[in-house]
């Protein structure tokens, strides 16, 4: 059967800001209570959506989510109308307002793990959102996602939207950010390869010291389970604990995959040779050659790759065959990844283009490319049977750069998420949109 992937991005919403709430994500730390632009960070968004869709990919996005988050304002003690709520989180409170402010849905790679159809027991797509339970400001969002995925995949014929794992630190998911499909093509079965950080049930098993491991081998099996996956064609590989340590605190800042390539760094895995063996084999079954593409230490070292985001790219076939890399602006101002870019398309090897965008506004808070989208590979009917008003196209760009325009600040200090005002024009231009995008309903305050 063919199939098409696509990628959902998340449109970042007007309370897009530099809160510091992410501990072992080292751009999130750095630019606490620095300035941000909402305006710009969409618009930024919205041109790598276009420009891919241009191209003939498959792109579609996911929408913000409604901020501030009230109902957890008031359930950990906020009370009074809704001005009163925030004027008192924000005296009382500042983080826990950031929180409930934070825009960090933009990070779809982080809103569900996928199973496309081909891979799974009852032959339907499989979503399960991720819990993100290591962050306060992340682990309220799979509410709304599961909300918005039942919205657009509504066709239970073709779609399975499950609810997130138990809340818990021993089921820590942080979704597609630590899971990679490997194929020969996108509409036969895959392998289906989770990374995870440590081992709740084997407090003996390696583990960071510094920085928090945010998933668990434990929720990446209960995914696959949920999914209907073939354990055959189910790889779970542990992260090296090192490289969390400084700084990669999901899998797809060290490592992409795409068909059948891998492109990751030396110091991805635990155990890279055996890693490498188990994917291959796997692979094999599946009649696809693992292309393995190894970044050496000696040429990109991890704390380039964690200030460049080198592998927090999007890998990429293009409709016209072979795979195109899409890279942030930060990689061609690194000299080492540079270099390295350079000698890469020029090798002859799968990847044979570069496409490098601005996503500054996303990179300050550690959200490169690959962060922003999540992959839905879908056949041509159940393409026909999601909802069509979130793909993207030229007209539906149209409409949303001057809904941006209008909605959005350009400015955003952490003091100013005190002023009521941002909840009322958050409110406003999110009710907008679902008009756009044909949504209706899809958030609280407009039930
Ligand atoms: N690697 C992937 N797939 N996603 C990146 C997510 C970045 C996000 N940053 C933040 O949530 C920062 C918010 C702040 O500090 O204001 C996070 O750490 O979860």
């Amino acid at each position: 059967m063919t199939a098409r992937e696509y990628n959902f991005d998340g449109l970042v919403g007007p309370s897009h800001n530099y809160a510091g709430l992410s501990f072992g994500n080292v751009a999130s730390f750095s630019n606490v209570k620095s300035e941000s632009n909402p305006r710009e960070a969409a618009l930024q968004g919205l041109a790598k959506m276009r420009a891919l869709a241009a191209r003939g990919f498959g792109q579609a996005l996911l929408p913000p989510h409604a901020r501030p988050n009230f109902a957890l304002l008031r359930s950990l003690g906020f009370t009074g109308s809704d001005a009163q709520v925030i004027s008192s989180a924000a005296k009382t409170s500042p983080v826990i307002l950031a929180a409930a402010y934070s825009a960090s849905p933009m990070w779809t790679a982080n809103a569900a793990t996928v199973s496309p159809s081909p891979d799974t027991a009852d032959g339907r797509a499989h979503f399960t959102p991720a819990n993100l339970n290591n962050k306060l400001h992340r682990s309220y969002e799979h509410v709304q996602t599961a909300r918005a995925l039942r919205a657009i995949f509504h066709d239970e014929r073709h779609f399975a939207v499950h609810d997130a794992l138990p809340p818990t630190p021993a089921f820590g998911d942080e979704g597609a950010a630590n899971h990679t499909r490997l194929c020969a093509d996108h509409g036969a079965p895959g392998v289906e390869m989770f990374v995870y950080g440590r081992v709740e049930f084997q407090p003996d098993a390696p583990s960071p010291r510094r920085f928090p491991a945010r998933q668990t081998r434990e929720a990446s099996e209960a995914v696959a389970r949920l999914h209907g996956l073939d354990p055959r064609r189910a790889v779970f590989i542990q992260q090296d604990p090192d490289t969390i340590d400084q700084g990669v605190f999901h899998n797809d800042v060290i490592a992409v995959g795409n068909g059948n390539v891998l492109f990751y760094h030396q110091q991805a895995f635990a155990d890279e040779a055996a890693s490498l063996d188990g994917l291959r084999r796997v692979l094999a079954d599946t009649g696809a050659d693992l292309v393995a593409v190894r970044v050496d230490a000696s040429d990109v070292t991890v704390a380039d790759a964690v200030g460049s985001y080198l592998f927090n790219s999007q890998l990429l076939s293009r409709p016209e065959g072979g795979m195109a890399l899409l890279v942030p602006r930060e990689c061609r101002e690194n000299a080492a990844v540079d270099r390295y870019l350079d000698r890469l398309v020029a090798s002859g090897g799968p990847i044979d283009e570069l496409l490098t965008f601005d996503l500054r506004q996303s990179m300050r808070n550690g959200g490169g490319p690959a962060c922003l989208r999540l992959r839905v590979a879908l056949t041509e009917q159940e393409a026909a049977a999601m909802h069509q008003g979130v793909i993207m196209t030229e007209a539906l760009h149209a409409r949303l750069v001057p809904w941006v325009q209008k909605h959005y600040r350009d400015r955003l200090a952490p003091a100013d998420l005190a002023d009521p005002q941002l909840a009322v024009e958050t409110c406003a231009a999110l009710d907008e949109l679902t008009g756009i995008l044909g949504l209706p309903s899809l958030y609280d305050f407009q039930c």
